[in-house]
């Protein structure tokens, strides 16, 4: 069974095959990713139930924004309306909630909405949802770049202040206690990162599950902490 002092701090998640899922049972694409919205309120149940301190999961990436408009608009309605119907709950679990990804893309209400919510639960300590939107690593990479040149042209720091703190003080990460995944759970069988977190992920044990986002629940959950738990990491040591 699962070791309570072995439990991952960090778990960072790719929920993918809500399409497949949908297709599986002759749904329109956007029932699949209702069914992930469950999915991740399950997930985050399990967080707090198992004492896990920060979870990152992947919601929309830069890269999305190229799929079919009625789609992308779905998904951006379909974020806008979990906050709303789940702030209640979020709130009364103690969750606090972080959106990182490049904002410029979202709409003013959307936008708003995020910041009520990060507002509202800043100070709650179960468990820190870091949800990414309009997110990709190259981008959080990209956005760190430009705002340390700007205080090195700005005369705030000096070109030998630059080093990898500096770099993860920059990071969308910044904000939270434990910056780096311990785990990765990428679900529907695809083995790769798809530029989510990239300088985060440097030693973070990665597994892939076969079950579909929608269908990834409790015990496909506990298989994944168990397989974390049997993996000696050694940070590029020798042991
Ligand atoms: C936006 C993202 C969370 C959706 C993940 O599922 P997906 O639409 O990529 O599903 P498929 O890989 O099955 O098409
Ligand atoms: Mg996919």
């Amino acid at each position: 069974g699962l070791r309570e002092d072995l439990i991952p701090r960090h778990v960072a998640v790719i929920m993918d095959g809500n399409g497949r899922w949908a297709k599986q049972r002759g749904l329109v694409t956007g029932a699949g990713h209702e069914a992930g919205v469950r999915s991740l309120k399950e997930m985050v149940r399990l967080c707090i139930q198992w004492g896990i301190s920060v979870l990152t999961v992947f919601a929309f990436s830069t890269d999305n924004w190229i799929r079919p408009k009625v789609e992308v608009d779905f998904l951006m309605s379909l974020f806008e309306r979990a906050l709303r119907t789940e702030l209640e709950d979020i709130a009364r679990q103690g969750v606090r909630i972080s959106v990182i990804g490049d904002s410029s893309k979202l709409s003013d209400s959307l936008l708003k909405l995020i910041h009520d919510v990060e507002e509202k639960t800043k100070d709650n300590s179960n468990l820190h949802l870091m949800v990414a939107v309009s997110y990709s690593g190259k981008y959080d990479v990209v956005q760190a770049c430009q705002s340390i040149a700007r205080q090195v042209k700005d005369g705030v720091i000096e070109l030998d202040d630059i080093n990898e703190s500096l770099i993860e003080k920059e990071l969308e990460t910044k904000r939270t206690k434990f910056p780096s995944p311990d785990l990765l759970i990428r679900t529907s069988g695809e083995l790769r990162i798809s530029n989510f977190l990239l300088w985060q992920l440097a030693y973070t044990e990665l597994y892939f599950a076969e079950p579909l986002w929608p269908d990834f629940g409790e015990e496909e959950f506990a298989q994944a902490l168990l397989s974390f738990q049997q993996r000696q990491r050694r940070f590029g040591s020798r042991k």
